[in-house]
């Protein structure tokens, strides 16, 4: 079977979740005490779509503002960007976290079940994304949704890791 690599940033500000998307991605699990990411941390997953087998190499980097610098690094060799925010304060960062015009972008209004924590309109970000061709979609990392896919992606297997969830984050560049 063919295999296609892929690989992955996200960006976005501190404690926006990034590393809680990709823990969910991977392994299907959520911490509520998850450390925050130093430099960046990489994970791999595997998932089989029709005859090909894609492999996302998935870099998670630090939200803090002195690895921002870092970003142009990461964005080098992407297929695609995931840009997540929760607040307004963090909605109005992200064109900070802009890259290269030839990638898929999607932007993520993470956390919406805390409805108190959301100040953005889904309204205003979805425009926005419009705005820069890029995808919209908001999410929440807290509870698991159920799967309704009667023919899962075969993920789980064949991905690895360089933390495991109980460790703290660690920086890898
Ligand atoms: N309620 C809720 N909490 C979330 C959600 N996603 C992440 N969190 C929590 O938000 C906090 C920050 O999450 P992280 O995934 O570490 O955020 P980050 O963007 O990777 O942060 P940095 O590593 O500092 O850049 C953690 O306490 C998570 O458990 C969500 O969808 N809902």
């Amino acid at each position: 079977m063919a295999l296609r690599e892929l690989k992955v940033c996200l960006f976005g500000d501190r404690g926006v979740g990034k590393s809680s998307i990709v823990w969910r991605f991977v392994e299907d699990s959520f911490d509520p005490n998850i450390n925050p990411t130093i430099g960046a941390s990489f994970m791999t997953k595997t998932v089989q779509y029709q005859n090909e087998l894609h492999k996302f190499l998935i870099w998670d980097t630090a939200g803090q503002e002195r690895f921002r610098a870092l970003a142009p690094m990461y964005y080098r060799g992407s297929a695609a960007a995931i840009i997540v925010y929760i607040t307004k304060e963090t909605f109005s960062t992200l064109k900070n976290w802009h890259g290269p015009p030839n990638i898929v972008v999607a932007i993520a209004g993470n956390k919406c079940d805390l409805i108190d924590v959301r100040e953005v309109m889904e309204r205003d970000a979805k425009d926005y994304a419009d705005s820069i061709h890029s995808i919209f979609v908001e999410t929440k990392i807290s509870r698991r949704i159920p799967s309704t896919d009667a023919n899962p992606p075969s993920g789980g297997k064949g991905f690895k890791l360089r933390r495991q969830p109980s460790e703290p984050k660690r920086s890898c560049c």
